[in-house]
């Protein structure tokens, strides 16, 4: 063999190899994104969600006497069950379906995130946002301790919501008459909090909608304030009142837009079907001293910060990207930990049990297994609904004159 057609064979070698590698991994890869689409893997992540999160409600329900001898003690606990739930869910996003999520900053602000407390400001128009939020809080490590100012009916929704009680999460009816007093105290009891938080605050006060955005826009006509394109116009007293209450509690207000790459519009469903997003966050800490403490004052610049969260959507539309320094704080093997544990409390009685239900071949055991398996999944796609946009509130979809209101 002459060395010209030695060196011809091992390319030739060399070359099959890497295609058989290749073809081995997209074998793989495509297997893995069919396992991911399988309903059975859904019904099982859905399970252990919903199971171990009514099992952590219950552990919730416990830290009620505890909260008698020590509110702080009580509080902490449920910091940590707390984080047992939501970081299920954002393990879904982060090891499942494989979202990135980049964060662009000012790196002399980023040491502060998760070592205060921080009102968080953000645009509201993805089914995930509060997704991607959760997911941030985990990896600065307040995922447990994060706030919301949310709408009362989200209360009622079975392990989230039941949850979010024992976080003291602040609910609103979105009617101000109604809401300013409970908002106010609600608020109050935050100050003596004993971890960090952020408090996230969705001044549009529901996911934008052409319609919505139209009855807003024609607000903000009325009220001679510029059109927004990529925002509804920003409801002030939620903010104020926020600012308002911890003030001196709270460090700073943290102005977040969120975006994703491709002009995607992510779904839950999609996460759950192993689907891969990009999120870009761009965040500026705005140190709370700058907030104007009277309420018009106060009311005029968050419009004016509204404004340019448009313009900022604007340049990202036009360019797909942030300005800035950018970086991604790497997704926590813990979220993943934290979903395999409670997987194996609780699939571990269920193999049991279907094992005693097959075994016991009484065609009434196997109906009734059946029944109540597909409840749960009934269940669970009804909380998935809760983030659809589709779903949502008529609040916002008309002007509403003042002193009433358009919450249904
Ligand atoms: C480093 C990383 C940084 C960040 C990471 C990002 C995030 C992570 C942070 C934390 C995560 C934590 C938790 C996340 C988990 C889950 C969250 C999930 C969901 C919950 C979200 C919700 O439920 S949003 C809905 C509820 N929240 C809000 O509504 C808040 C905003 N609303 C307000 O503040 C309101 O003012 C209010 C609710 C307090 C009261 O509402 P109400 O409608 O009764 O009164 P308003 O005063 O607002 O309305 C009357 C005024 O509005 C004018 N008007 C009338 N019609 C319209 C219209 N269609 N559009 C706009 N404006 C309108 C009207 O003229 C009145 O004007 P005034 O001049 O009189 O004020
Ligand atoms: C481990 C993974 C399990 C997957 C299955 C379980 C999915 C669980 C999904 C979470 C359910 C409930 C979380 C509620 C968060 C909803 C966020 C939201 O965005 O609310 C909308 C309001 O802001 C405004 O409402 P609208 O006026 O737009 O209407």
């Amino acid at each position: 063999m002459t060395h010209n057609s030695w060196y011809v064979n091992k390319k030739i070698m060399f070359t099959f190899r890497v295609n058989v590698v290749f073809f081995r991994l997209s074998w793989r890869m495509g297997l893995l994104s069919t396992l991911k689409s399988l309903f059975i893997c859904h019904l099982i992540i859905g399970y252990v969600f919903l199971v171990s999160g009514l099992l952590i409600n219950l552990l919730q329900v416990c830290t009620l006497p505890v909260g008698l001898v020590s509110k702080q003690l009580a509080r902490r606990i449920n910091i940590r069950l707390g984080y047992c739930i939501a970081s299920q869910v954002v393990a879904v996003l982060e090891w499942w379906s494989g979202t990135e999520c980049t964060l662009y900053t000012d790196p002399k602000s980023y040491p502060l995130y998760g070592k205060e407390n921080a009102i968080v400001l953000l645009n509201h128009n993805f089914e995930i946002d509060f997704l991607c939020g959760w997911t941030f809080c985990e990896r600065f490590g307040v995922l447990g301790s994060s706030k919301v100012l949310a709408k009362q009916e989200l209360a009622y929704v079975p392990v989230i919501g039941w949850m979010w009680y024992f976080l003291e999460i602040v609910f609103c009816k979105r009617k101000w008459e109604e809401d300013r007093r409970l908002v106010a105290q609600s608020l109050q009891n935050l100050r003596d909090y004993p971890e960090n938080y952020w408090f996230l605050l969705f001044c549009e006060g529901t996911r934008f909608t052409p319609e919505k955005h139209q009855a807003s826009m024609q607000v903000a006509e009325s009220k001679g304030l510029p059109k927004l394109k990529y925002h509804l116009l920003p409801r002030t007293k939620g903010f104020w009142m926020t600012v308002q209450n911890l003030r001196g509690t709270v460090s700073a207000v943290y102005d977040s837009t969120l975006n994703f790459r491709d002009n995607e519009t992510p779904t839950m469903l999609g996460v759950l079907n192993g689907k891969k997003y990009h999120a870009d966050l761009y965040v500026r800490r705005i140190p709370l001293e700058l907030i104007p403490e009277e309420e018009k004052e106060c009311a005029a610049w968050l419009h004016k910060l509204y404004q340019e969260k448009d313009e900022l959507q604007g340049a990202y539309e036009k360019t797909g990207l942030f300005p800035g320094p950018k970086t991604s704080p790497p997704r926590q093997l813990r979220t993943l930990m934290n979903w395999l544990f409670w997987s194996c409390v609780v699939l571990y009685p269920l193999g049991l049990m279907l094992t005693h239900v097959i075994s016991s071949g009484s065609a009434l055991t196997i109906i009734a297994a059946v029944v109540v398996s597909s409840a749960a999944s009934v269940a669970v796609r009804w909380m998935i609904g809760q983030t659809e946009i589709g779903k949502g509130s008529k609040y916002g979809n008309r002007e509403v004159p003042p002193n009433t209101n358009g919450s249904s």
